[in-house]
This record gives C-alpha cells, sequence and structure tokens, in this order.
C-alpha cells in the first residue's frame, strides 16, 4: 500500500531515503505445497525500497528516485516473473516468491549502488504481494560494516 508506514532497519547512516512504487507481474510458484499459486496468477505487487549513506552524489542525491524504480519496474512489470533469468523453476531458493522476489530486487539494487561514486546501500526492501501478505528483506550486515 503506497503511504503505508514501513517498518525501519537501524542504522546509523546519516540519510536515509524510501521510495515506493508498485508493478504488476504473473507468477507461478512451483512447488506442490503452493496449491493454486502452483497455476500462473498475478499480482500487483507494492514495494518500498530503503537506501541510506553518508555521502550524496553530484545532484545532492543519495540515489535519484526515479533511478530505484527504473531498475526495478522496467524489468518486472507486465512481466512473467518464472521468465526471467533471476528464477528458477527448479531451485527453490530462487522460486519467485514473496521472499525471492525480494531478495532478488535487493541484490539488482545493491548491484547498481556499488558501482556509484558516493556509494549507498540498501537497507531494506519490503514486497507486498496480496492486500494481506507481504516479506521485508534486509541483508546480514552491509559493505559498509554497519547494519
Ligand atoms: N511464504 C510464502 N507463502 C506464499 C507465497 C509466497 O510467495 N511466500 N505465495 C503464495 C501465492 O503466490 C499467493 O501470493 C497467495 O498468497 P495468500 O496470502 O495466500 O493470498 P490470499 O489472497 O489467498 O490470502 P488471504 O489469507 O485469503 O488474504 C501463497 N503463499
Ligand atoms: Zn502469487
Amino acid at each position: 500500500m503506497m503511504q503505508q508506514i514501513y517498518p525501519a532497519p537501524a542504522h546509523n547512516f546519516s540519510y536515509e531515503l524510501n521510495k515506493d512504487f508498485h508493478f504488476s507481474a504473473a507468477h507461478a510458484i512451483p512447488s506442490e505445497d503452493a496449491g493454486k499459486c502452483r497455476h500462473v496468477h498475478g499480482h500487483t505487487y507494492y514495494v518500498n525500497i530503503t537506501v541510506a549513506g553518508d555521502e550524496l552524489d553530484h545532484a545532492g542525491f543519495l540515489i535519484n528516485f526515479k533511478k530505484i524504480k527504473e531498475l526495478i519496474h522496467d524489468r518486472f512489470d507486465h512481466s512473467l516473473l518464472n521468465d526471467d533469468q533471476l528464477f528458477s523453476q527448479v531451485d527453490p531458493d530462487y522460486f519467485p516468491t514473496t521472499e525471492v522476489v525480494a531478495r532478488s530486487i535487493w541484490e539488482i539494487i545493491e548491484q547498481h549502488l556499488e558501482q556509484t561514486d558516493n556509494k549507498p546501500t540498501c537497507l531494506q526492501v519490503f514486497l507486498r504481494e496480496t492486500p494481506t501478505s507481504y516479506v521485508l528483506y534486509r541483508p546480514k550486515g552491509n559493505r559498509h560494516g554497519k547494519s
């Protein structure tokens, strides 16, 4: 849900930004345990990304809000997640579950941030799959040695 208050990660960075956006995608979870979710079905995923750091870039940004959305929305919106090379049909650690999609979003964002001059870090990905179900992904520690 847009404009909701999200659980906040603890940290000592000077700046923290949050970006909300949503995308529509279909998926199927290739596990017997998934019941009806084994069949292809769609969701509007609501995402909140938390990025933090101590240094700003040449524009005075930690990271342009637009870039965060672009990295994820352009890749997943109106797609079948199972078709993306990030996900697997055989390895449960890579099934397109909410948990794995949240972790994958973190990996895409963090990979981009590592290439920037000011090097902020993504502390948290909040991913809502349905009105009643969401996942928070927080990496263990981070490359700044802070958590
Ligand atoms: N831990 C997980 N459990 C489930 C996932 C998942 O990704 N991680 N995914 C699904 C289905 O894909 C689908 O999203 C259904 O979720 P669910 O919350 O069960 O949706 P409902 O609308 O049926 O839930 P209500 O309790 O009726 O609101 C299933 N599980
Ligand atoms: Zn689903």
